[in-house]
């Protein structure tokens, strides 16, 4: 990152978004978000479909920048910087930002170069078979790869494609992980193994998470910051906002809203 510093934040914030309003062409999609999210943790976001999840997570990492039309208002401070300044590469952005997606999505590369592909990339110089063993050691999925190196990404099961793609995403050696319903498209063994690699990943990064698995968030949430849409007078579509952001057993036992209440307890979304 390029541009000089712009916002101070405490320490022991990784990412705090200021104001911040993010559009498709003039569909006002998310409204007026302040949120400090903290380093070393990790933060949920939850909310009824449409309320402005993924498109929040994205902007975490300017993918939102792919998505022709999409503007965002407000400030996305990280590392004393706000992403969005025009001196700001956001390929180095996305580098110290890693994302996972909701389907696994290994390159139709061997094992091997689906770590060291995106390293090599990057300028990566040090030895390619200790990051590439690293890596996979990290996601906890070295044990059912380290004999099949050659092989094809896509002779993995999905659970271990997804714990492939987040070794890809480590190998880059971000400082953040953000994850889009990771485990949506896994069984439910799959699901807890990535949960457990979550907790052995927070030792070393700051991780965002998409779920609309509630129990997921329980389990795998320091923090969670619920979001509601709400129909805009005489528009056509829903505005999302958030709710509350709070510790995880804060928002599910004693949340400070209503609305959260209901959500959380399965009265609605
Ligand atoms: N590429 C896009 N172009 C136009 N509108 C979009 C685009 N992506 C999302 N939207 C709209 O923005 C709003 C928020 O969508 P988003 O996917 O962020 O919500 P979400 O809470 O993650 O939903 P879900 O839980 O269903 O994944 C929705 O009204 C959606 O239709």
């Amino acid at each position: 990152m390029t541009a000089s510093p712009s916002s101070a934040v405490a320490s022991d914030i990784c990412m705090s978004l200021q104001d911040v309003t993010i559009s498709y062409g003039s569909f006002e999609a998310v409204k007026n978000v302040y949120m400090d999210l903290p380093k070393g943790k990790v933060t949920a976001f939850i909310g009824p479909s449409g309320c402005g999840k993924s498109t929040v997570l994205r902007a975490l990492n300017r993918m939102n920048d792919l998505i022709p039309g999409c503007t965002l208002k407000g400030r996305v401070i990280f590392d004393h910087h706000d992403l969005y300044d025009k001196r700001v590469d956001p390929v180095e952005v996305r580098r110290r930002i890693g994302m996972v997606f909701q389907k696994p999505n290994p390159f139709p590369k061997s094992i091997y170069e689906n770590i060291a592909f995106g390293a090599r990339i990057n300028g990566y110089k040090g030895d390619m078979d200790e990051l590439v063993e690293r890596s996979l050691r990290k996601a906890a999925v070295w044990d059912e790869c380290k004999d099949k190196l050659k092989e094809s990404g896509f002779s993995l099961s999905g659970g271990q494609q997804q714990r492939l793609c987040i070794a890809r995403a480590i190998a880059t050696e971000p400082e953040v992980i953000l994850m889009d319903e990771p485990c949506s498209a896994l069984d439910p063994i799959s699901t807890l193994k990535i949960e457990e690699t979550m907790h052995e990943l927070k030792r070393s990064y700051t991780i965002m998470i998409v779920t609309h698995n509630m129990q997921q968030a329980v389990r795998v949430a320091d923090m969670t910051a619920f979001f509601n849409a709400e129909a805009v007078e005489g528009g056509s579509g829903k505005v999302g906002y958030l709710v509350e952001f709070n510790e995880t057993e804060n928002i599910f036992n004693s949340p400070s809203q209503q609305s959260t209440l209901d959500y959380v307890s399965g009265r609605f979304g």
